[in-house]
């Protein structure tokens, strides 16, 4: 219950400084993010569970392990979440990927869900609801939310970077839920962004603003 587990690997905060510097451009930006989510993902799947299978080697017939029980699902929240996907694939490529289109409102900081398209088998996986910003929590918990509502229960939270209030934010509404982040920041500013953060992410990650 209430777990937050900060992935400090000296490479991952290597390339969280880069991602932080507002000199690196689109395409470096994207690269980097898509690295940091490979990274990530070595240690969000640290705790899957194993079988032991049979496997006959050049030598000899022996016990040998592989990955047991649930399948995964990848719900990156769009835009930003996107940019994390690939990444995760590289190491899970069996991995199913539904979306959910959440975007917040600029004045009242509110998530409003424009689009949701899940497995059919969501209800059966682990599920990962990845993206790069926790900031007050609100689009995290709208997406867990409705993840919620359509039966699934298996599900963790990666984020590159949050802020406490989204922790807190998200802990309360639902604290079974473990919250994976490359970096808790400080806190938020009136704006409702992360201090120090990244600016925004999907603009930077897709070139707008
Ligand atoms: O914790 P919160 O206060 O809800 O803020 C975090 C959300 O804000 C950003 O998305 P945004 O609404 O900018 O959408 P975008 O990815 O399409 O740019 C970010 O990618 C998160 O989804
Ligand atoms: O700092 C922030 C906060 C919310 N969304 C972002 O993209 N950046
Ligand atoms: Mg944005």
């Amino acid at each position: 219950m209430n777990r937050l587990v900060i992935c400090d690997h000296p490479l991952i905060q290597h390339k969280l400084t880069f991602i932080r510097d507002k000199n690196t451009n689109t395409k470096d930006f994207r690269e980097l993010v898509d690295e940091v989510a490979t990274l990530m993902a070595y240690e969000i799947t640290r705790e899957m569970p194993l079988d032991t299978i049979k496997v006959q080697t050049p030598i000899m017939e022996t016990d040998s392990k592989v990955l047991a029980g649930r399948m995964l699902g990848l719900i990156p929240i769009l835009r930003a979440g996107l940019g994390m996907v690939e990444g995760i694939l590289k190491l899970i490529p069996a991995a199913k990927v539904g979306h959910i289109g959440l975007s917040r409102d600029h004045d009242t900081l509110q998530p409003v869900e424009y689009y949701i398209n899940l497995p059919t088998d969501a209800q059966n996986r682990q599920l990962i609801v990845i993206d790069p910003m926790l900031a007050t929590g609100g689009s995290a918990i709208a997406a867990i939310n409705s993840l919620k509502k359509r039966g699934c229960e298996q599900i963790k939270m990666m984020c590159l970077i949050a802020a406490p209030e989204g922790v807190k934010a998200l802990h309360e509404a639902h604290p079974e839920v473990d919250i994976y982040v490359a970096a808790l920041d400080e806190r938020l500013n009136e704006k409702g962004y992360i201090i120090p953060g990244l600016g925004d992410a999907g603009d930077r990650m897709f070139g707008t603003n």
